[in-house]
């Protein structure tokens, strides 16, 4: 496999100190399982009348249901909130190493993603321009993708890796939103800090998984693979197999995003861009091919890249449904006090004025 393998950060051609800030971040979370047992007993009257629902019951009942979830225990280190909000002020981009996340669990999903999209157990687009074909999965958790009454354990832990990897990527995700909300904090009165500002406003979990696969096209005239865009969400986050030709727009030049094992690529969304007044940048990147322009990715290595199928999965996350697209705007019109509004307003906690 042809990997690109660059070190953490890339000096220009000329040596000069444009250095294009990818930082490898560290985060660690520390988790709590609770479980809840909801009880919901009937009422039966001396007739065996069901008070609830007017029914005859033989004899009183109750049901109960138990949820599971998942919380975040620890606070986000000061330190490393600072590094990763100066990096997604300054490129845009940072490489996120979390506990929650072994290598072997990404290595695995990606190898899962190639498959559905292979096999077209997923609803595999081909997309018109690029070389690649896709798959949008939303909702995962409630779907599965492979039948499972078909006996084919296979297929079942196929299904179940997916799943757990989006449950580690929507904590990883919340956070990162809890480090974005300390990080941006200008003053160093961090008492006054809702660590779950942005947290709170994805708590419903709209994201979205894009399965990827880009086909071999085994030429030196490939150009982009994946054309260049910005993504729309808030933040995404992306596996890649490390097949060379991320890259990201950094002072008017094409840079090789770093690849390293076992790491999330994170990069911002519009939507969060917006809602910080553009200092959290939502940066332009691409998967080049060896015939980009202007690329500063090594031709010879994206040549190589093209003898190789190449498997990528983006997680893009959402905010709720209730949040505007364009929080100031939505603030600013109507200043009436819907959540979005009292949203807006909170951001001045991170010295972003309206
Ligand atoms: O495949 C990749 O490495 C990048 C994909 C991407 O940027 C996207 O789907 O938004
Ligand atoms: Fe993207």
């Amino acid at each position: 496999m042809h990997r690109n393998n660059q070190g953490v950060t890339e000096l220009d051609d000329d040596g000069n100190d444009d250095v294009v800030t990818v930082p490898l971040i560290h985060i660690d979370t520390t988790t709590a399982t609770t479980t809840t047992t909801t009880t919901t007993k009937r009422i039966i009257d001396d007739n065996n009348v069901d008070i609830d629902n007017g029914t005859t019951s033989s004899s009183s009942s109750s049901s109960s249901s138990t949820t599971t979830s998942t919380v975040i225990t620890n606070l986000p280190s000061r330190k490393t909130s600072r590094l990763l909000v100066s990096a997604l002020k300054d490129s845009g981009f940072a490489l996120i190493q979390s506990n929650l996340l072994t290598s072997d669990h990404q290595l695995k999903t990606l190898q899962v993603a190639s498959q559905f999209l292979a096999a077209r157990i997923v609803d595999v687009v081909s997309h018109p321009t690029d070389p690649k074909v896709y798959a949008m999965l939303d909702s995962v958790d409630q779907y599965d993708y492979v039948d499972r009454s078909s006996n084919d354990s296979n297929n079942n832990n196929n299904n179940n890796i997916i799943k757990e990897y989006v449950d580690v990527l929507r904590l990883i995700k919340t956070d990162i939103l809890r480090h974005i909300a300390v990080g941006l904090l200008s003053s160093s009165e961090d008492d006054e800090i809702d660590v779950d500002f942005f947290a709170k406003l994805h708590d419903e979990h709209n994201d979205t998984l894009r399965l990827i696969t880009y086909h071999p096209t085994h030429s030196i005239t490939t150009g982009n693979r994946c054309k260049e865009h910005s993504d729309y969400g808030t933040i995404t986050l992306l596996s890649t197999d490390g097949i060379s030709g991320l890259e990201l727009y950094h002072n008017g030049r094409w840079k090789p995003v770093p690849f390293v094992e076992g790491t999330l690529v994170l990069n911002v969304g519009s939507l969060l861009s917006g809602w910080t007044k553009n200092i959290l940048r939502a940066t332009l990147h691409r998967v080049a091919g060896p015939g980009s322009i202007n690329s500063g990715s090594n031709k010879e290595d994206l040549f190589e890249a093209t003898k190789h199928p190449r498997t990528s999965i983006a997680f893009f996350a959402d905010p709720n449904y209730n949040v505007s697209e364009s929080l100031t705007a939505t603030a600013t019109a109507t200043a009436t006090a819907t959540a979005t509004a009292t949203a807006v307003l909170e951001l001045e906690q991170f010295g972003i004025t309206i």
